[in-house]
């Protein structure tokens, strides 16, 4: 069974407890939180301020996606501030082997994100300390973009991988997912399917959310 991670960036931010409310009550069991520094990635979004104002008023599990250099400074920050799963990628941090084990220390679960260009070899050293893998499949910075097609078959890999060491990783899969290429990428191995625009952006966020669930779980 899939899951999904709605992506709050492209929620209405004058409204936000209000679509985080639609899309629990829809049935969504992650809340995808990206956090974006401006270095990273060219788009400044929010802090653990945020997350630490949404947490308690939903019982989602609240996923952070940290899209920022130096993700160790703020790994405390935002376990304080409620995360459940914290997401760093593979990219940022020197130490990656250390900023999971950071993770781990403050008793939250680690993923570790790839952008759509990294292999997934980088993780073979790590992949049996993570809880999850996070393959983005549009270059990070802003939702609304297209699917990378290359990315179906990245995500068949790294299933692959996870299988033949015996792991239990999910897979989660992000950017430019819609009604029309969900299945595939479902098929391929995702577990958990984060969107966006193809939530937020549409006149009925709860049946938009029904919709791609049907169509992802085929
Ligand atoms: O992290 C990102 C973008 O950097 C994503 O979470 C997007 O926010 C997904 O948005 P859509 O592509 O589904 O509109």
């Amino acid at each position: 069974m899939m899951k999904l991670a709605p992506s709050i960036l492209s929620a209405d931010f004058s409204n936000l407890l209000k679509d985080v409310k639609i899309v629990e009550e829809a049935g969504c069991e992650y809340l995808h939180i990206d956090v974006m520094d401006g270095h990273f990635v060219p788009n400044i979004t929010i802090g653990p301020l945020v997350v630490e104002s949404l947490k308690g008023k939903t019982d989602m599990i609240f996923d952070v996606h940290l899209m920022i250099e130096e993700p160790e400074k703020y790994i405390e920050g935002f376990s304080k501030a409620g995360a459940d799963i914290i997401t760093v990628h593979q990219e940022a941090p020197v130490h990656l082997h250390r900023v999971i084990q950071l993770i781990k220390a403050q008793g939250v679960k680690a993923g570790v994100s790839l952008n759509p260009a990294t292999p997934i070899s980088t993780l073979e050293y790590v992949l049996e300390d993570l809880d999850m893998v996070l393959l983005m499949s549009v270059n990070p910075g802003f939702g609304g973009q297209k699917y990378i097609p290359a990315m179906t078959e990245k995500i068949r890999k790294l299933k692959e991988m996870i299988a033949e060491k015996g792991l239990k990783v999910d897979i989660q899969v992000d950017g430019g997912i819609n009604p029309e290429n969900v299945r595939e990428i479902v098929s391929a191995g995702a577990d958990i399917i984060v969107a966006g625009s193809a939530i937020f952006k549409t006149e009925d966020v709860s049946k938009a959310v029904q919709n791609l669930r049907m169509k992802g779980e085929g």
